[in-house]
């Protein structure tokens, strides 16, 4: 491994074993999974949307907090048997070193910048970003997280951030690049680009899809990352973000169907029928024009082989044919007969067969993680065995087709889209109103002055990257002036809980005659 120290560092300076004042632990690893999980950034994620708003299901579903907690068991599983085989642990100190509590650190504050309303938060922050207020980093949630833990956040009264070591720091960057420019040559520039760095198909010119790092906190990513220098290339996960990024895929593959069953949503019958129909008919099917595919979407049968073409098309490197036949034969004998073809009626017997699939599921994955000195682009150094990561392919199928696609959910979020919309509106409309200013939320008046001030050393050093790809502005003070507006407003935004979202909006739309609660705090 590299000169431990390296990694220890931190941005205050302070490196090594050294307890550092307010930390109970001496490991500077273990203080830091301790400053993520006493953050009150971390409190919150019990009140943000996993793929359901918690307020509307109660404790059935899991919350972006307990989706962390698993995550960093999981992750800190996957780094102890990677830790107690001598061949791994060689491999993985050559890349750069396997910690298991940075790994638990970085699985608990993963997602510690995720917007109230989850992935549809992040797309209509991010479309807000862009368009009313021209910002060109638009807003991502790992992002976000990154900002979070060496920016907005406080402990003490000694700077920015939770002053994290730069290993932890560099576990949180699952993606790490910043949106269109670093590192150079920029990764979506690849023949085949990491997985997230390419640009979506809908918004050419916007730079890759998911990046770990704005470009306000480009200095600290360098930092972070400067210990792996020489050891992995600069658009290389670190191996530890690679625990946390494969933990992360296995918890929600598997707690995702977990939860829907349990409300009843997932049915026996039609899971059951999509997956065996295609059993049933997979040569029939290879044998379709896609166009063939397109007009039959309805069909039980047909998603899966789009799924089957899909992994052909981006994960050539590892989609493989038999693989996939076994995985859905697995997940129909695991997912669709022992769990489904009883529904969920809260009796012990029911909530035995969900614990079963959960830890059956979890341990097997888990059993599959390898290091792979050599990756290929599309993967991180740890990644899933080839029977394994099928397996998860088809288990995230199910959740996105018999879940996600359903009508009732776009309802949902269509109202949570309005809701977030013309809460960014009117929050901006407040930051314009000169005679307010005296008035404004403490808060917001500090993430507009920090957002103002990174602002103007941007202009100074890197004006370009003040403006979108392929437009035309001044950036004069207007300019600069809503762009601060809107970094303050959806970092504002991005750090409240579904239902405060919810209540500041009807605060501020003169709906609610309560004026002292505790649903906010401004
Ligand atoms: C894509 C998508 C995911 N989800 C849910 C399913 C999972 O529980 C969870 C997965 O998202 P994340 O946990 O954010 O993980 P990811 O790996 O897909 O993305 P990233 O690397 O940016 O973190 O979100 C939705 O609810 N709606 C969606 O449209």
């Amino acid at each position: 491994m590299q000169d431990a120290q390296l990694r220890t560092g931190r941005r205050s300076g302070r490196s090594g074993p050294r307890r550092a004042p307010g930390d109970l632990a001496a490991s500077p690893f273990r203080a830091d999974r301790d400053r993520v999980s006493s953050s009150a950034f971390f409190a919150r994620l019990g009140g943000v949307t996993q793929v359901v708003s918690p307020s509307g299901s109660g404790l059935l579903l899991h919350n972006r907090l307990t989706h962390s907690l698993k995550v960093a068991q999981v992750a800190r599983a996957i780094a102890e048997r990677l830790v107690a085989d001598p061949v791994d642990l060689a491999k993985m100190d050559r890349l750069g070193g396997c910690d298991l509590d940075v790994v638990e650190a970085a699985g608990l504050g993963h997602d510690l910048g995720h917007p109230p309303f989850g992935h549809l938060g992040e797309s209509v922050l991010d479309r807000l970003a862009r368009q009313r207020f021209a910002l060109p980093d638009g807003f991502e949630g790992n992002a976000q997280s990154y900002r979070v833990v060496t920016r907005i956040d406080v402990r003490g009264t000694d700077g920015d951030g939770l002053d994290l070591t730069a290993a932890v720091r560099a576990a949180l960057l699952k993606y790490p690049w910043t949106r269109l420019s670093e590192p150079q040559p920029h990764p979506r520039h690849m023949p085949v680009p990491p997985r997230g760095a390419s640009e979506p198909d809908e918004a050419p010119g916007t730079g890759s899809a998911k990046f770990s790092c704005y470009r306000t906190e480009l200095d600290d990513m360098v930092d972070a990352r400067s210990p792996f220098r020489g050891l992995l290339a600069d658009w290389q996960q670190t191996v530890e973000a690679s625990v946390m990024d494969t933990a992360d895929d296995i918890a929600y593959a598997i707690h995702d169907l977990e939860d829907f069953h349990r409300v009843g949503i997932l049915q026996h019958t039609s899971v059951s029928h999509e997956l065996t129909e295609w059993l049933g008919h997979a040569v029939e099917f290879a044998g379709r024009s896609d166009a063939d595919l397109a007009g039959e979407e309805l069909r039980p049968g047909c998603s899966l082989e789009r799924l089957r073409r899909r992994l052909h098309a981006k994960d050539g490197w590892i989609a493989d044919d038999e693989a996939f036949v076994s995985a859905v034969k697995k997940v129909v004998a695991n997912l669709v007969t022992k769990l489904l073809e009883v529904p969920f009626d809260r009796s012990q017997q029911a909530e035995q067969a969900v614990a079963a699939f959960s830890g059956e599921w979890t341990q097997r994955l888990v059993e599959g993680i390898q290091v792979v000195e050599e990756p290929p682009t599309r993967s991180g150094h740890v990644a899933l065995a080839v029977e394994q990561w099928h397996e998860v392919q088809v288990l995230k199928f199910v959740h996105r087709r018999f879940v996600l696609q359903r009508p009732d959910l776009a309802l949902h979020q269509r109202g949570q889209d309005r809701l977030l919309s013309k809460l960014v509106e009117a929050l901006d409309n407040w930051l314009i109103d000169r005679s307010e200013a005296a008035r404004l939320p403490h808060r917001l008046r500090d993430l507009f002055d920090r957002a103002r001030a990174e602002l103007v050393v941007l202009h100074r050093d890197a004006p370009e990257l003040l403006v979108q790809p392929g437009e035309q502005v001044e950036l004069d003070a207007a300019h600069m002036e809503r762009m601060a507006r809107g970094r303050a407003v959806i970092d504002f935004v991005a750090s409240l809980t579904d239902d405060q979202a919810a209540a500041l909006l009807e605060a501020l739309s003169g709906r609610t005659t309560r004026l002292w609660n505790d649903t906010f705090v401004l």
